[in-house]
C-alpha cells in the first residue's frame, strides 16, 4: 500500500521542495494550503490512508498551531515545520503529541524530513516491546512509540515477555523498566539474552534518578541502553530508533552474507546451517536433492555469459516459485540444492520431477534469442545425521543421472 502524506503548508516554495522531496520517497502527497482546507480534505477520506501529516506551525487561518491540534484529534501523526525556531515555538510544539518538529532553516533540515517519513513508514512494521509493573508507565510509553507508527506490545512479567518475543517476530525492540510484577528488569535482561542476541533484539533499560546505579547493572546483564527518567521526548525517539536501525543493519549485513548476489537465493553456507539445525532437531523422514543445468558450458558458448546469467537468474525464479515452502541454495556455478524434511522419497521424486518437466518447458528470450534448458538431478532419502553425507549420495545420483543421458533424476 502507497502511503499519502497530507501536506498543509501556505508557503509556495517550501511547497515546492517539501512536494519534491517527499515524491523522491515514493509517497503520495496531498495538499492543503491553510487549516480550513485541510478539513474539507479529511472530510473525504480515512486516516488510515495517511502516514503522517506535515503541517507548518503558522498558517493564515491558523496562526498558532491549530492546525497540528487538527491532526492530533484526527488520529494522524504529526510532523511540525516553523519558520519560528525561537526556544517558546520549540516548547509549545513538544507539548503536544507531535512525532518532531522542524525548524525550516536550510536545506539539510529536509534530508531530515525525508529520512524521518520513511522511518515512520518502516516502522509500521516494527514491533516494541514494553515491560513494567504499572500499566500506566507502560500506557506512556506505547503512546510515544504509537506516534511514531511503530506497533507496541505490553508485558508485565519475565514469563509473558518471553512468550510476546516468541510469538511476534517483528518485535526488535525491549523496553523494560526494573519493577516488573515477578521477578526484576534486570533478571528479565539476562533471561532474553539467554533466547536472544543483542544482534537479534534491542533492550533498553530504564530507571529514574533515584537509582543511577541500576543503569550499568542494565548494560552488564545485555541491554544495549539505557533511559535515565524523565527523559525528554526528543532523547527517548533518538535512542529508540538508534537502536532499532543497529538491528536493522545487522539484518542488511545478514542477509547480505546469506545470499548469492546473481540470483538472490539464499548461498551454500547458509544452506548448510539451515538444513544442519533442521536435521539437528530429528525429523522422521527427509530428502535432498541436487541438481545441474545440463550443458550449460554451451550456452554461456553459443550465447554468451550474460545470457547464462540471465538463465541462472530464470532458473533460480521458478525454484523459488516452486519450492518456496523448502530451504533451497544455489550451491555454486550452475548447481542448486533443495531440502525436503519431514517428506518421503515417492513425494520428494513428485515434487522434483515437476520442476525438472517446467526447467524443461521454459522459454528464455534475451536478444531476440530463445533458449531452452534442462537440468539434471540426485536425489537422496538417506536419514542421515549430517548434511555431507546426503550430499555425497546425491552427488553420486546425479552423476549417474549426467551420464544416463542428463533431463532425468535418480535417487537412492
Ligand atoms: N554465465 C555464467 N556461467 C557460469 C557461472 N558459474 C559457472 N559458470 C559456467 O558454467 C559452466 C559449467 O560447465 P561444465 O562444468 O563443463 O558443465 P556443463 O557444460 O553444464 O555440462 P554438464 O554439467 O556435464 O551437463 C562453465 O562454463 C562455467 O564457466 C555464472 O555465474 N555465470
Amino acid at each position: 500500500m502507497k502511503y499519502k502524506i497530507l501536506l498543509v503548508e501556505h508557503d509556495a516554495a517550501s511547497l515546492r521542495v517539501l512536494k519534491r522531496i517527499i515524491g523522491k520517497i515514493n509517497l503520495d502527497v496531498v495538499v492543503a494550503t491553510s487549516l480550513t482546507e485541510a478539513k474539507l480534505i479529511f472530510e473525504s477520506s480515512t486516516p488510515e490512508s495517511f502516514l503522517c501529516a506535515v503541517v507548518d506551525y503558522s498558517l493564515p487561518d491558523a496562526l498558532h498551531g491549530e492546525a497540528i491540534d487538527f491532526a492530533i484529534a484526527s488520529f494522524i501523526p504529526v510532523i511540525v515545520l516553523t519558520s519560528l525556531p525561537d526556544d517558546d515555538v520549540r516548547k509549545r510544539i513538544l507539548s503536544k503529541a507531535v512525532v518532531d518538529y522542524i525548524p525550516k532553516q536550510n536545506r539539510q533540515v529536509f534530508e531530515y524530513l525525508s529520512r524521518l517519513l520513511t522511518r515512520l513508514e518502516k516502522n509500521k512494521k516494527v514491533g516494541v516491546l514494553v515491560v513494567g509493573k504499572r500499566p500506566s508507565s507502560r500506557n506512556k510509553v506505547c503512546e510515544l512509540l504509537n506516534r511514531h507508527n511503530f506497533e507496541t506490545f505490553q508485558a508485565n512479567n519475565t514469563h509473558d515477555a518471553i512468550e510476546t518475543l516468541y510469538e511476534n517476530n517483528l518485535i526488535k525492540l525491549v523496553i523494560t523498566e526494573n519493577e516488573l510484577k515477578d521477578e526484576t528488569g534486570i533478571e528479565l535482561v539476562a533471561a532474553i539474552r539467554k533466547e536472544f542476541s543483542k544482534e537479534e533484539v534491542s533492550i533498553i533499560g530504564t530507571s529514574n534518578l533515584r537509582q543511577p546505579a541500576l543503569l550499568a547493572k542494565f548494560i552488564k546483564s545485555g541491554a544495549n541502553d539505557y533511559l535515565r527518567e524523565p527523559y525528554c521526548h526528543e532523547e527517548f525517539f533518538c535512542r529508540v530508533v538508534q537502536n532499532i536501525e543497529h538491528i536493522e543493519q545487522i539484518d542488511v549485513i545478514r542477509k547480505t552474507a546469506n545470499t548469492d548476489y546473481l540470483t538472490g537465493l539464499p548461498n551454500r553456507r547458509h544452506f548448510f546451517e539451515e538444513v544442519s539445525s533442521s536435521i539437528k532437531r530429528g525429523l522422521d523422514s527427509m530428502c535432498l536433492a541436487l541438481m545441474d543445468l545440463d550443458h550449460f558450458k554451451q550456452i554461456n558458448d553459443t550465447h554468451g555469459h550474460d545470457c547464462g546469467d540471465v538463465v541462472l537468474k530464470e532458473v533460480s525464479k521458478l525454484m523459488k516459485k516452486h519450492f518456496a515452502a523448502f530451504p533451497m541454495s544455489r550451491f555454486g556455478g550452475e548447481e542448486f540444492c533443495v531440502f525436503f524434511p519431514n517428506m518421503g522419497k515417492e513425494q520428494a521424486i513428485q515434487t522434483i520431477d515437476a520442476f525438472r518437466l517446467k526447467v524443461a518447458d521454459k522459454k528464455i528470450r534475451r536478444k531476440r534469442q530463445t533458449i531452452s534448458c534442462t537440468v539434471s538431478i540426485g536425489l537422496t532419502a538417506l536419514n542421515a545425521d549430517k548434511i555431507e553425507l546426503m550430499l555425497s549420495q546425491a552427488d553420486e545420483c546425479l552423476y549417474k543421472a549426467k551420464s544416463r543421458g542428463r533431463n532425468q533424476i535418480v535417487s537412492t
